[in-house]
């Protein structure tokens, strides 16, 4: 089989069949023809759209194949294959046809050999960032109100560079090439293991990991790292538990500050790279100095007591799983520590959250819309909030946003009421893209097609975080910490694309689940994409599938979370909700099946991967009426090059078309089936309520009931059929498939 490029390349011989080719393939087989001999015909091969997604295939016009040849000796002894037009060298082979396939498996290799190369060439890039440490810690800018103290921090010389766009396009693009075969990703775990590479392996990477290293982790806790920023012995104890072995670089950057230096923090880092500790164990820490202090004051004065009693800190999130899951974080670090922590959201009994802050609780975690209710009803617990000793903001550039979150301007302003209180408040304010700041949209650029003459600017970093710190009520010279890199996306992280119309989403969702098995979350802009992918992926039996969307039940969405957390396999179906801070081990793919809309969006849903030093994959899939939001993000993120495409098998490809062309139709029509189940029901219920009299009209009632009855089973019918034949497709595993669901 050989493929066609556009330019210079000779149009197809033969005469096959129009058969479905890539689009533009077909452009006549009548092309001129070399006549020698001629014995056999090049035909036209099928191929998909997909084809026409891969970079690496942009200037194909069409493939070809020959299956009728004959192979003749030349006076060399090598032998030629004669075909309509055209000679082609081959390796001497015996007379025999050289199957496609073979020629295929050749490509392959050659392909795997450059992975190897890039690989290799990545793996010595690495060694040499290893050498570069975080030490390399500089400079301190004074903002333009002299209050602030800004220390941009270099962790990586490649990444934390703003100036260095072409470095940072030849990271990208070395980081990237390297995963552009996808049949590639599973080799790249034993590629990179003998490299030594960059990219970490993606396919179960945990398991590898502490295989090797449980021996060597019992010694491998660094005491010291931790001792010399200050955390506490009792802390020290759950982390070495938890094999916390060393802590992570908003970590090390920003706890001697808040815990020997009391300071604000405000704090920029990468997705998963621990900043939720960053804030709890000076918390923890701070709440047990204070009751150690107070009860060596006690001793003399009883009234001090009051002051540990109450409540000590308000930790706020934009989500109600978030708050779940730092509620856990804390009582991991606060094992041995007696620090009593609760949870306050919405979407649950108020009157178990009301019973819970009767406990006393040290720190609460909540979202704003609940908490400020039951500080509005005058909890007792609450009442003293505006005395709280320490307030963590996570998230927060979201919980500040405009049109977002009104009670927490108000939670904030009873907090920053009194300035006594205001200035004995620890804050931490944090999030992956705090210093995130973005072009001004087109439209506020141009009036009609005139450009406007002061053209808007982009807010600085420091603007931003001026703000924000104003907002929150930080005291003066807190500690800033940015170290996000400038691409916004973690460096274990990989990024590809795929390039589809939105019909074909579908088939490359399922494609991927199917070829690289692993707890994923596919994100999607609206609800209503996540229930129709909930009922196709379940359809197709795609293991256990869950949707998380605002408008399930709390319970349910909590549920949910927890049989994920619980199923390596697991696939999570989710919009924005799940975009931010959730930390669920191992998540090994994210897929935005939808662009999201804003550069922030793409940084968090793809952070719920590649979390704590590991590695993950996010594949983003485009179709055409998203290009434009998806250059908007790069734009934002400063980056010049798109993903590299992730590529397809195109013999799998084929194959599971049909499975997913009968799961789209068995969900369609299953939701016919309901619609119409609903009328019945409807229909009859109306009927009993409203007690029609006449016997005329009861018959002409009966005989249209009696149709819709029928209309109603025979959809019915229908639908059992339609599951039948999926099911049958299903359980008929072809070769293929066989082999992928093996490996
Ligand atoms: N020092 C450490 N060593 C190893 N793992 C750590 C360390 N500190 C935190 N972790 C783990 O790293 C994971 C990510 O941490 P965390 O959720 O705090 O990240 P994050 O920076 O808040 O991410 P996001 O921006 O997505 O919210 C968690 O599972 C956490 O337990």
């Amino acid at each position: 089989m050989k493929p066609k490029a556009k330019k210079g390349s000779k149009k197809s011989g033969g005469g096959g069949a129009p058969k479905k080719t890539a689009p533009g393939a077909n452009r006549g087989n009548q092309g001129k023809q070399k006549s020698r001999s001629k014995k056999g015909e090049w035909n036209l091969v099928p191929v998909g759209d997909e084809f026409f997604s891969d970079k690496e295939f942009e200037n194909l016009v069409s493939f070809e194949e020959l299956v009728d040849y004959n192979v003749v000796s030349k006076a060399d002894g090598t032998k030629e294959i004669l075909t309509g037009g055209e000679t082609e060298e081959q390796e001497p082979v015996k007379g025999m046809k050289r199957k496609a396939e073979e020629l295929e498996e050749e490509e392959e290799e050659a392909d795997e050999q450059d992975d190897i190369e890039i690989q290799q060439k990545l793996g010595k890039k690495k060694q040499k960032k290893k050498n570069v440490g975080v030490d390399d810690a500089s400079e301190v800018i004074n903002t333009s109100a002299g209050l602030v103290i800004v220390e941009e921090v270099e962790a990586d010389v490649e990444s934390v560079e703003s100036n260095s766009k072409p470095e940072e396009a030849k990271v990208t693009k070395t980081s990237t090439k390297n995963t552009v075969k996808e049949s590639s990703v599973k080799k790249a775990k034993k590629k990179n293991k003998k490299n030594g590479a960059a990219v970490k392996s993606v396919e179960e990477p945990e398991k590898e990991e502490t295989q090797e290293n449980e021996t060597a982790e019992e010694n491998d806790f660094e005491e010291q790292e931790w001792m010399k920023l200050g955390v506490p012995e009792v802390i020290l104890r759950s982390l070495k538990e938890k094999k916390f072995n060393k802590p992570t670089n908003i970590q090390t950057l920003t706890l001697p500050a808040a815990i020997l230096g009391k300071k604000d923090v405000v704090g920029a880092a990468e997705t998963g790279s621990g900043k939720t500790l960053a804030f709890a164990i000076p918390i923890i820490d701070g709440i047990i100095k204070r009751r150690s202090l107070a009860k060596v004051n006690n001793s003399t004065d009883d009234d001090d007591d009051e002051e540990v009693d109450g409540l000590q800190a308000l930790i706020l999130t934009p989500t109600r799983e978030l708050a779940v899951q730092i509620k856990n974080h804390f009582d991991v670090a606060a094992k041995y520590a007696n620090v009593k922590t609760v949870v306050i959201v919405g979407g649950l009994a108020s009157q178990k959250q009301e019973r819970l802050l009767r406990g006393r609780p040290d720190v609460v975690i909540a979202t704003p819309g609940r908490l400020w209710e039951l500080v509005h009803e005058g909890d007792p617990h609450l009442s003293t909030i505006n005395q709280i000793k320490y307030l963590a903001i996570d998230e927060t550039d979201r919980m500040v946003e405009k049109g977002h979150f009104k009670e927490l301007q108000s939670i904030l302003q009873v907090l920053n009421k009194e300035e006594m209180h205001k200035q004995s408040r620890q804050n931490f304010v944090f999030s992956a893209t705090l210093a995130f700041t973005h072009e001004p949209p087109q439209r506020m650029k141009t009036i009609g097609n005139r450009r406007v003459k002061q053209q808007p600017k982009k807010v600085s970093a420091k603007v931003k975080l001026k703000q924000i710190m104003e907002m929150v009520g930080l005291r003066a010279n807190p500690k800033i910490v940015d170290i996000t890199t400038s691409k916004g996306t973690c460096e274990t992280l990989t990024e590809m694309q795929i390039n589809c119309s939105q019909d074909y989403k579908d088939y490359y969702l399922y494609y991927f689940l199917l070829c690289h098995p692993g707890r994923a979350i596919v994100f999607c802009n609206s609800i209503n994409c996540v229930r129709r992918l909930t009922n196709i992926f379940f359809f197709l039996q795609c293991g256990e599938v869950l949707p998380l969307h605002s408008e399930m039940h709390q319970k349910q969405r909590l549920r949910n979370l927890e049989k994920f957390t619980a199923n390596e396999k697991g696939i999570l179906i989710a919009t924005d909700v799940a975009a931010r801070g959730l930390d669920i081990q191992n998540i090994q793919h994210v897929i935005h099946y939808q662009v999201p809309k804003t550069a922030e969006s793409y940084i968090h849903r793809s952070g719920r991967t590649a979390r704590a030093f590991k590695g993950g994959i996010a594949i983003l899939m485009v179709e055409p009426g998203e290009t434009t939001t998806v250059k908007n993000i790069f734009r934002s993120l400063g980056r010049e090059e798109m993903l590299p495409i992730f590529d397809v098998d195109g013999k799998v490809f084929r194959e599971i078309k049909s499975r997913i062309e009968m799961a789209v139709k068995v969900e369609k029509f299953e939701h016919t089936v309901r619609k119409k189940l609903a009328d019945h029901n409807w229909m009859e219920k109306s009927k009993k309520e409203m007690e029609l009299a006449t016997s005329e009209e009861d018959s002409d009632e009966d005989s249209g009931k009696a149709g819709q009855k029928k209309n109603l089973m025979q959809a019915k019918k229908k639908l059992e059929n339609y599951k039948n034949q999926l099911a049958q497709m299903l359980s008929n595993n072809t070769f293929v498939i066989n082999n992928i669901l093996s490996k």
